[in-house]
């Protein structure tokens, strides 16, 4: 029986998942739910550091987890420079541009720093971050944007989306990198890529402004009513960004990060939940239709991931729309932490070779 322990810890816009790999068998998963109002009283992400670990700390020490032996503490990477797909030991640098939020604030910048604390607590750990949210594959046609003052960024859920995507062509015996598929992730944030053989050649920035709204952000609001407000003196420039991140979207509309009650509303009769919910199914499906150009129609899967891809009704909303470009196969949840966790083992069996950011 392998004992090498792994934790894999992932801080989400709503939500601080953990889970304790023994080998490749995972031995302990929690998902604890943060709702708006909690997180509300936190004025930038660096400030739940705290709150988060210590959940986590309980967490293991409830569940009798024997912490001293785990030997690898890899957390979802967040707001670094752009780099390539892979695992990154967790050094200073890396600990500085999480900590100032080189790219912008997101709760996976949590995710390196809580890992390299609870590491260094432990005999035997090394801390690590994989595929953060920063991976960037874009070809350059799709970083240009309308005005040469502003860049089309990669920052999505890059974690999952290719943890999905290499599922899914296991599933039909090919390997990732030898087809194209379309990812919906479908969490706190919402990010649509194109994944040209192995490659995220194209995706939507799912943090500050772009694609789908989603529960709790706005994704992309019609620039010049955006422009007017931002000058109207009604508001600060901190009023503005929370409205776009943390509680532009579902929060707006409907007062709750927590799509799964929207969805019971919705059933229940209620009508503006279920045009705020078909609204952003609408915009999910649109933007696959976006990515199914990039891909020029060659298209083997789209495949629907995250939370919200448990609600039957919003899924059946987007099937309805993209459903001629290609089959659309569904993933409610998440891999990332078995994704995270396979990253620390492989690392751990000298498999493959953490890289050094820089
Ligand atoms: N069983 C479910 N049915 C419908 N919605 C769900 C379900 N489980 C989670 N969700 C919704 O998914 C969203 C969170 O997705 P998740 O991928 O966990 O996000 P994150 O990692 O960004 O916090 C929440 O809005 C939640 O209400
Ligand atoms: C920063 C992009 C990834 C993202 O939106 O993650 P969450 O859905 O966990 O907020």
């Amino acid at each position: 029986m392998e004992t090498r322990r792994i934790l894999a810890i992932n801080p989400g816009s709503t939500s601080t998942k953990i889970a304790v790999f023994q080998g490749d068998k995972s031995v302990f998963l929690k998902n604890i739910k943060h709702t708006a109002e909690e997180l509300a009283e936190f004025n930038q992400i660096t400030e739940q550091f705290e709150f988060r670990k210590n959940i986590i700390m309980k967490e293991m020490v409830d569940a009798e987890i024997q912490i001293d032996l785990i030997e690898a503490v890899v957390g979802r990477g967040g707001l670094v420079k752009p780099i390539e797909s892979g695992i990154y030991e967790v050094n200073d640098r890396l600990k500085e541009d999480l900590r100032v939020g080189i790219l912008g604030e997101h709760a996976s910048n949590l995710g390196g720093l809580i890992a390299d604390n609870i590491a260094q607590s432990l005999p035997k750990a090394k801390a690590y971050i994989a595929d953060p949210v920063v991976v960037d594959e874009m070809i350059d046609v799709a970083r240009v944007s309308g005005h040469p003052e502003f860049q089309r960024v990669s920052i999505f859920h890059a974690l999952n989306q290719k943890a999905i995507g290499r599922a899914f062509a296991q599933s039909i015996d090919k390997k990732y990198e030898d087809i194209n598929v379309i990812v919906a992730h479908l969490g706190g944030g919402i990010s649509v890529g194109a994944h040209l053989k192995g490659k995220v050649v194209d995706v939507n920035n799912a943090l500050d402004g772009e694609g789908p709204f989603s529960p709790e952000r706005s994704g992309s609001l019609p620039t010049g009513a955006l422009a007017k407000m931002c000058f109207s003196g009604e508001y600060t420039l901190e009023e503005i960004k929370k409205m776009i991140k943390g509680e532009g979207g579902l929060v707006a509309h409907m007062g709750t990060n927590d799509a799964y009650e929207i969805e019971l509303k919705a059933k229940d009769g209620d009508a503006k939940a279920k045009l705020i919910q078909d609204a952003m199914s609408y915009q999910v499906a649109k933007s696959i239709g976006e990515m199914a150009a990039v891909l020029k129609g060659e298209v083997e899967g789209i495949l629907l991931t995250g939370g919200i891809a448990h609600n039957p009704d919003l899924v059946n909303y987007i099937k309805e729309m993209v459903s001629f470009i290609a089959p659309v196969v569904v993933y409610p949840g998440e891999d990332e932490m078995k994704a995270l966790a396979m990253n620390g083992y492989m690392v751990l069996r000298n498999e493959i070779e953490p890289k050094v950011y820089v």
